[in-house]
């Protein structure tokens, strides 16, 4: 089963119409090899902007949040219509800065999951431990727990690529090791085979992120149930290129 290599860039709460214009520009010069998807998550107040900007027919446009209603009185929130209306197909659901700096709970992040996928969006989930949580050993407890959350939500299983981010490696310039990451990727592939289907155990791609960058990237992107990278710091800046082409 081949699946197709996939590189996310969250440009979280960063950016300015003016570096829009530079990274949108590195993008558009990149050669995306045969079957590369990129989705760059950009903030909402610049989606349209950003996607105006685009023109390189293999880069698409993420959000990095919704909300699990499609209307009314909430304020400040963005629904999975809104992103629809604007021809946005994906959105970042559940990272790890919503779980633990907005305190977004696996059942919230689980009906966000289900709203984007009944309005027709691609969703990539986010899941990974806390340092703690890793050192006592429960990495794979915490892991699962969350996919229970999202599983419980998905409709259809074409329309999800998983994001492993392990808490510590996110923003620390810690990276986990390509042995680390390969380990939960592949125990995360076992308990989709059990918990949903042999078929979308094959094909569901599994992301890894956390200090992910050009140098790091073509290791990881060798292991064989690494099928991509969610990409935060480093897709800011020229080496995202890198990154797209980590497989050649
Ligand atoms: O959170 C991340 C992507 O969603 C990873 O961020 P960094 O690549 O900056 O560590």
């Amino acid at each position: 089963m081949t699946r197709n290599f996939f590189v996310g860039g969250n440009w979280k709460m960063n950016g300015s119409k003016a570096t829009i214009d530079t990274i949108t520009d590195g993008l558009n010069a990149t050669k995306v090899p045969e079957g590369v998807e990129v989705v760059c998550g950009a903030p909402d107040v610049y989606l349209t902007y950003a996607q105006s900007k685009i023109t390189n027919a293999s880069v698409h446009v993420a959000a990095q949040n919704c909300y699990k209603e499609a209307k009314g009185a909430f304020t400040g929130e963005t629904s999975a219509d809104f992103l629809k209306d604007l021809g946005v197909n994906w959105v970042i659901l559940g990272h790890s800065e919503r779980r633990h700096v907005f305190g977004e709970s696996d059942e919230l992040i689980g009906e966000k999951c289900k709203k984007a996928l009944e309005t027709g969006l691609n969703i990539i989930p986010c899941i990974g431990e806390q340092l703690e949580e890793r050192e006592a050993g429960k990495t794979e407890e915490v892991v699962f727990n969350q996919m229970k959350f999202i599983k419980e939500n998905v409709s259809d299983w074409s329309k999800v690529v998983i994001a492993y981010e392990p808490v510590w490696a996110i923003g620390t310039g810690k990276v986990a090791t390509p042995e680390q990451a390969q380990d939960i990727h592949q125990k995360l592939r076992e308990w989709l085979k059990t918990e949903v289907s042999q078929e979308v155990a094959d094909s569901v791609r599994i992301l890894y992120g956390g200090s992910v960058n050009g140098k790091n990237c073509k290791e990881l992107a060798g292991k064989p149930d690494i099928d991509g990278f969610l990409v935060g710091g480093a897709s800011l800046k020229p080496e995202f290129s890198d990154i797209i082409r980590a497989r050649e």
